[in-house]
């Protein structure tokens, strides 16, 4: 995903490296290859032409803080700048609305409406597993789309109001709506048929069905890969019927990401979720600063931290189904292991404070130096330790402690308080291990190249 963007803007700050300060003639190089980045993405001319202009504008026109070298100044401003063109912040889904809050979904044929229908209910049922939602297709030209349906439905697990090719969209998305009522349905979606390319009898019946049920939200399903054409065929559905909000499906799939930067700009609605995979769970609220982030090389640190705190019990578990399997514990010497790849990725102070949102935040509420100082103390007093008394510390006696105390030039009390911090820290420090070890060193990898002067 993204990933042609993302290589075309590491070079943009190469250039500017090393400079003392940001001036007209040091920025042209590397506003030439935003402007080059954006054109290969398949972003519209007059939308590149202002994006590089407005970068220009504030990267000349503003003082910046002493600590920030130029090229983390001009980081700041594209950064900035690329959440602005996408939307600022999450645009949520609407359901406040007299039940059912009815969700009508348009597009053109294959562009994934029926999966991301399907995808739409599992996320909503994630977040309340009470509500009741109920599927519907008006698709009657393809019998198929509504088995389609069907089995979607028997998937999530949410229900399924039967139509068949006999009857009109109008009527099949009437009743659908009148039975939710009837039966308390907290949310209604009704799929639509999709066409090959946009022609007038398709438009017609649309704005039919949007007529009859007037619903909360109508969401303009629209494959990625497609670049400008998704934009434009957007903003043509955007023309005919009030859209809430965009579906930008097969994001996995596209490396360019040109639609993503320009749907908001060109059809003033927000981007609501991004497709990202043919499976069930394969979809993501849209996060325009995630996004910038992404393009930037900086991973998705929020998304990663999601998935860390989603694989919390699941790496816990397979931690003890491995312990009892081989009847070791996660001991000092793994301990010791994991500070040292700490430090390896510039130290946990260092990382948290490069994290954006509520963990950078976390990061200022610490005095500086606190975590470096403590880790580096627990590394001394492990350091003392022989090998075996690292595998069991269970092992070490009073007479032990005393000279592992004046080994690390520390006290037998401070050698106790480490051995109980240690026994509460076991099952966060599995947190920071195997797979999640991996995604950070990623994670940090990126930002080294950006950062050059991070320790
Ligand atoms: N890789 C990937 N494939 C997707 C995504 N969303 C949908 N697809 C695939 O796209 C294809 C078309 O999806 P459908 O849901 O059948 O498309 P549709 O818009 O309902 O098509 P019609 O019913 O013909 O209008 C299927 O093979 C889906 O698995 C996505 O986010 N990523």
């Amino acid at each position: 995903m993204l990933d042609n963007l993302t290589k075309r803007f590491s070079k943009v700050f190469k250039d500017i490296r090393g400079q003392s300060k940001l001036s007209e003639d040091n920025i042209k190089e590397a506003l030439r290859e935003v402007r080059l980045a954006l054109l290969e993405a398949d972003v519209a001319l007059p939308i590149v032409k202002d994006f590089v202009n407005q970068v220009k504008e504030r990267a000349l026109g503003k003082e910046f803080a002493d600590t920030l070298t130029p090229d983390q100044a001009f980081f700041g401003i594209v950064n900035e700048a690329l959440i602005e063109l996408m939307g600022k912040e999450n645009s949520q889904l609407n359901l406040a609305a007299t039940p059912p809050a009815t969700i009508l979904m348009a597009g053109l044929q294959g562009a994934g409406k029926t999966t991301t229908v399907g995808k739409l209910s599992k996320f909503i049922k994630d977040q309340d597993k009470k509500k009741k939602i109920l599927l519907v297709s008006a698709d009657v030209y393809r019998p198929a789309a509504i088995e389609q349906l069907k089995l979607l439905a028997e998937q999530v697990q949410v229900d399924f109001f039967p139509s068949d090719v006999s009857q009109k969209p109008v009527e099949i998305a009437l009743a659908a709506q009148d039975y939710a009522k009837k039966h308390f349905y907290d949310i209604l979606m009704v799929d639509t048929a999709g066409r090959l390319a946009i022609d007038e009898e398709m438009m017609n019946e649309i704005k039919a069905i949007h007529a009859a049920i007037k619903p909360i939200e109508t969401l303009f399903v629209v494959d990625a890969m497609l670049g400008q054409d998704a934009v434009n065929t957007a903003q043509a559905f955007n023309e005919a019927l009030p859209l809430t909000g965009v579906i930008l499906t097969k994001m996995d799939g596209d490396a360019r990401g040109g639609a993503a930067l320009s749907v908001r700009q060109i059809t003033g609605k927000p981007i609501k979720f991004i497709g990202v995979g043919e499976k069930i769970n394969g979809l993501e609220p849209f996060h325009p600063e995630r996004i910038a982030s992404r393009i930037l090389g900086m991973g998705d640190v929020m998304t990663l931290i999601e998935d860390v705190q989603k694989g919390i019990d699941e790496e816990i578990a397979k931690e003890m189904a491995q312990k009892l399997h081989r009847g070791k514990d996660f001991d000092l010497n793994d301990f010791k292991a994991q500070i040292q790849q700490m430090r390896n990725m510039g130290g946990f102070e260092n990382l948290l404070s490069k994290m954006p949102g509520e963990l950078g935040q976390i990061s200022k509420q610490i005095p500086e130096g606190t975590a470096e100082k403590a880790m580096a103390h627990v590394e001394a007093i492990i350091n003392s330790m022989t090998p075996k008394e690292r595998a069991n510390p269970d092992i070490i006696k009073a007479s032990r402690k005393k000279r592992i105390a004046a080994g690390a030039g520390t006290t037998v009390q401070e050698v106790n308080k480490m051995l109980k911090q240690f026994e509460q820290s076991q099952q966060m420090m599995k947190m920071f291990s195997g797979k999640n070890m991996q995604k950070l060193m990623r994670m940090a990898k990126g930002m080294k190249g950006l950062f050059p002067n991070m320790r």
